[in-house]
């Protein structure tokens, strides 16, 4: 236990908490359940905690089929004294379509990125009897809030087959009172078997399809829930939790059942045309804002085994710098809807909050920003993050020159940043055009301007809130170990003054978060202080 040495604060043990929400299971989502934490079985709750050992995952590659369409049915009424009734098979059912939501649980693109194939259902088949077929499986993409979504690639048949229709509507005069003809061959019929299209009677022969004649292929049609899908190319930023999902892909149409092709010359049609394949869209996934709080230290300050004691990461610990090679995410549960909540906090809009994330970054070294250690990429987690916590090692020296130095650090790469940003929006190239026609002529003067801006490689780069702006609190990790109290007692009264506006702010910036720091001495492998990490936590989130 730590003695009396850190003031009128005491070191209560920490609050139950637990790593993963689980409101979400791919596999399970079809029809729109939300899977809550408390429904999931311990069997699966075992099973991700061995698959994915709580690596931070902020983006994720998926490929979406939304379903096909079943086929139409080839059926004929048959009953007693009616041997050979009229045509009467079902249209194929519509496929499974694809949803996109913005949810508060979830936390990560792990389980997309680890599924990067998701099917909606094909729809079923039209039966005899007009029956007709049963609609595919919906999907729904649950993502965490901030998730930036932008199209790759998209593949849509029945795009392409209005496409098609169109040239061919060009191309041949169409037959009076009619649109152009589809699949080309002769406009003014009869068509022949498309083999990709029809549905063919099973009793049919060979002889038969030779010979016979089809009518002309409808059009290539669209479901009428299309009409609210998202307009292509798909480019989101799902910055609030949605109350209702978003439409993605909308599952293609099915086929239409023989009854559709009766005529006075084909009273019995043997056909019946197949479903829409479904349309597939590649989508990328980011997260934008990775964690309610970030973990920034030098290296062996202690950052993962603070994220073990809080959450249920099993994040690695090692007595030496660079443990952590990949960044780590945590939850931490506020109500796990066993007893009474930790938190009674709650989200701006008055829903009661229920966790609340943290990001185990690597150590920053000195020169960080120049990509040295392990760098850029986990300066960029610490500038997504809501709210960052300095960890401080009590026991490896001046723990106010190691705060200083971290923020040094954090305020190069900010800088850098800056300067790319301007240097970004600065045109590429000079371009003169030309103002009269001998210049031209002359082809003097000839520069063209490409102006830098967004393009593919950075279509969105959300405006980030300066890092210096954000809250900030530190967090003195080893405090259990004999002789940190004074070095706990400079820094409280270094963070003092950095609040009070004595001295200047450790990241040389002027715009500056204006809330008091709070310096807490906690003893990470023994639980100590925690709990009043996640108060405080709270506290600047609610904010
Ligand atoms: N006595 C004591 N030791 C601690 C405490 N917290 C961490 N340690 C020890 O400090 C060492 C480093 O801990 P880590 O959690 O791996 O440190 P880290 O900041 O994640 O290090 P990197 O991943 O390398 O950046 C381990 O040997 C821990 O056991 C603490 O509160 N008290
Ligand atoms: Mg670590």
């Amino acid at each position: 236990m730590i003695d009396a040495g850190y003031g009128d604060r005491d070191l209560p043990s920490p609050p139950a908490v637990s790593k993963y929400v689980w409101n979400l299971d791919l596999a399970k989502i079809a029809g729109a359940s939300v899977n809550h934490a408390s429904t999931m079985s311990n069997a699966a709750r075992y099973l991700d905690t061995i698959l994915v050992p709580g690596i931070l995952c902020d983006k994720a590659t998926v490929q979406l089929f939304a379903g096909s369409g079943g086929h139409g049915c080839i059926s004929f009424l048959k009953e007693k004294y009616i041997p050979a009734g009229p045509a009467n098979g079902g249209d194929g059912g519509s496929g499974g379509n694809i949803w996109i939501q913005a949810v508060r649980g979830e936390t990560s693109l792990h389980k997309l990125s680890r599924r990067n194939i998701l099917r909606a259902g094909r729809g079923k088949n039209g039966q005899g009897r007009t029956r007709g077929g049963v609609r595919g499986d919906d999907i729904i993409i649950q993502v965490p809030v901030g998730t930036v979504v932008r199209e790759i690639e998209r593949v849509d048949p029945v795009f392409e087959a209005e496409q098609r229709q169109k040239l061919e509507a060009g191309r041949a005069p169409p037959r009076e009172g009619e649109e152009g003809s589809e699949e080309g061959a002769n406009p003014a019929g009869p068509w022949k078997w498309d083999r990709s299209r029809w549905l063919l009677y099973p009793a049919i022969t060979p002889q038969d399809i030779a010979t016979a004649e089809f009518p002309r292929l409808p059009r290539a049609r669209r479901p009428a829930i299309a009409s609210v899908q998202v307009a292509a190319p798909v480019s989101l930023d799902l910055s609030v939790p949605m109350e209702k999902p978003l439409l993605l892909a909308a599952g293609a149409v099915g086929g239409l059942g023989n009854p559709h092709f009766v005529t006075k010359e084909v009273p019995r049609p043997k056909f019946a045309t197949k479903g829409e394949s479904g349309m597939s869209i590649t989508l990328e996934l980011e997260l934008k804002l990775l964690a309610d709080v970030g973990l920034v230290g030098l290296p062996n300050a202690g950052k993962s085994t603070l994220l073990r004691a809080m959450s249920k990461s099993r994040a690695r610990v090692g007595n030496w710098a660079f443990t952590t090679l990949q960044p780590n995410i945590g939850t931490v549960v506020l109500d796990d809807y066993r007893g009474r909540p930790a938190s009674h906090s709650k989200y701006a809009d008055g829903e009661p909050r229920i966790n609340y994330t943290i990001a185990d970054i690597p150590g920053l070294v000195k020169d960080a920003h120049l990509d040295r250690g392990l760098g850029i990429s986990f300066l960029r987690h610490v500038e997504r993050a809501r709210v960052l916590a300095f960890v401080v090692d009590l026991n490896a020296g001046d723990a106010v020159t190691a705060l200083r130095a971290l923020w040094k650090e954090v305020g190069e790469y900010e800088r850098m940043k800056i300067q790319e940003e301007q240097e970004k929006s600065d045109p590429m190239v000079e371009w003169s055009p030309f103002r009269s026609v001998d210049e031209a002529l002359r082809n003097q003067n000839e520069t063209i301007v490409i102006q830098s801006g967004p393009n593919y490689n950075a279509p969105l780069t959300p405006e980030i809130p300066s890092i210096a702006a954000k809250p900030w609190f530190v967090v003195a990790t080893k405090a259990d170990l004999p002789g940190t109290q004074e070095n706990f007692k400079a820094l409280r009264e270094y963070v003092e003054e950095v609040s009070g506006g004595h001295v200047e702010h450790p990241s040389g910036r002027e715009k500056v978060w204006e809330g008091k720091v709070e310096a807490l001495p906690i003893s990470a492998i023994n639980g100590h202080g925690t709990r009043q990490i996640t108060e405080l936590v709270v506290g600047l989130l609610d904010d």
